[in-house]
């Protein structure tokens, strides 16, 4: 067993997250013959010690044929429509079937400002918890029938990235209706199946696409991107088919079982986290090379001598990425000015600036580069 597999097999504390694509079929709407497999695993894993927090998407799916709407709808009310139906089927399936193990579920439902704004984030913290301590599996969705387009993350894969990191999970299980990391979409042809991820090097011009099945809302790209999201955190994963759920939480991982993605360094600390990967950036501050150097690589406050510009209409204590002349974004912090304040302070050094003006733009303890 890799490294990787043996900490997902080790974990005390995971989220697991399923895809629509493993739990509806079009037309047929929810599977529960599949959603018991699942659950059968997931109790399994609980029955040994573990304590788990279920992703699961499902909701528009399993909206469909109770509406009697043939397709996944494009538009976003009927979409929240089917959501509001297919939520509540999803809900009453997964209680049953934990039932048949006497465990109990709690339905949490999160919008991304739950995980975005810092004080949410605490509190969603809290509830996940206590519901832990008490026995209960979380099952956790977006909340799509209030979700607006612009608040919407509409890709459970991040959700669950950065709820595997708010409750402290040792380890990822992304559940799909793909068995591993293909090189190219399994679908178009001949591809290579990726086993570990123990590096970038490993992922480097591989293909990823969208869904093929039509009920799957990110495709390859949000696990990836997900999957990279919660290792770069320290966060082992496994990526693997939901019909092999058995064996990737079972208490030996099987060395062929999906694709394992390495978990790189440290773990972040929550703050750090949040800033770099929850929050919502309501800015960008452009830098000249000698400031990208000194914060990203020297770990310094950001002064304002080091800016060339400022887009976005934020306040002190909103979150701003900060760009390099490339225009790669290489770090994300926290503003200490308005947006309307800093075209009179940028390029200027501190001794140029009014005493009361004379502060780090981001402080060093409020900054996270990006890799
Ligand atoms: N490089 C790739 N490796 C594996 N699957 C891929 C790749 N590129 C695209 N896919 C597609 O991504 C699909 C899984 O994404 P999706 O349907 O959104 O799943 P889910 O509903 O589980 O979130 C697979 O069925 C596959 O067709
Ligand atoms: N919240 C939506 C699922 C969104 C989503 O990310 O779907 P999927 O790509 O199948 O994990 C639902 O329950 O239908």
């Amino acid at each position: 067993m890799s490294d990787t597999r043996a900490a997902v097999a080790a974990a005390r504390r995971l989220v697991v997250k399923v895809g629509s694509s493993a739990l509806t079929t079009a037309g047929d709407g929810l599977d529960t013959t599949r959603l018991d497999a699942l659950v059968d695993a997931i109790a399994t894993r609980v029955g040994a010690g573990s304590q788990i927090v279920l992703v699961s998407s499902g909701a528009i799916g399993a909206g469909l044929a109770p509406l009697a709407l043939g397709t996944r709808p494009r538009d976003l009310a009927t979409q929240q429509a089917a959501a509001s139906v297919g939520q509540l089927a999803l809900a009453h399936a997964y209680a049953e079937s934990f039932g048949r193990y006497r465990l109990t579920v709690g339905q949490v439902l999160l919008t991304s400002d739950d995980v975005v704004r810092r004080a949410h984030y605490r509190n969603a913290q809290n509830t996940f918890s206590r519901l832990l301590a008490l026995g209960a599996v979380p099952v956790v969705n977006e909340n799509d029938t209030v979700a607006t387009e612009e608040i919407r993350f509409g890709d459970n894969d991040r959700l669950a990235a950065l709820v595997a990191h708010l409750i402290g999970a040792e380890a990822l299980v992304l559940l799909s209706d793909v068995d591993a990391l293909y090189d190219g979409d399994p679908r178009s042809g001949a591809t290579r199946r990726i086993t570990d991820v123990d590096g970038p090097a490993d992922i480097e011009g591989i293909a990823v696409g969208m869904s093929s099945s039509g009920l799957g809302t990110g495709g390859m790209v949000s696990k990836l991107a997900a999957a990279r999201t919660a290792a770069a955190a320290g966060i082992p994963v496994l990526l693997a088919a939901a019909a092999q759920a058995g064996d990737a939480l079972g208490a030996t991982v099987g060395a062929g079982t999906g694709t394992a993605f390495r978990a790189a360094g440290s773990r972040l600390s929550a703050r750090r986290f949040w800033l770099g990967y929850a929050a919502g950036a309501r800015g960008r501050l452009h830098l000249d090379d000698g400031a990208v150097a000194a914060v990203v690589h020297r770990r310094r406050s950001l002064l304002a001598a080091g800016i060339t510009g400022v887009d976005g209409d934020f306040q002190g204590g909103d979150v701003v990425d900060l760009v390099d002349p490339a225009q790669r974004v290489v770090a994300r912090g926290v503003v200490a000015f308005d947006a309307g304040e800093l075209p009179g302070l940028i390029g200027r050094s501190s001794h140029q600036l009014p005493e009361e003006q004379r502060r780090e733009v981001v402080h060093a303890d409020d900054l996270v580069p990006l890799s």
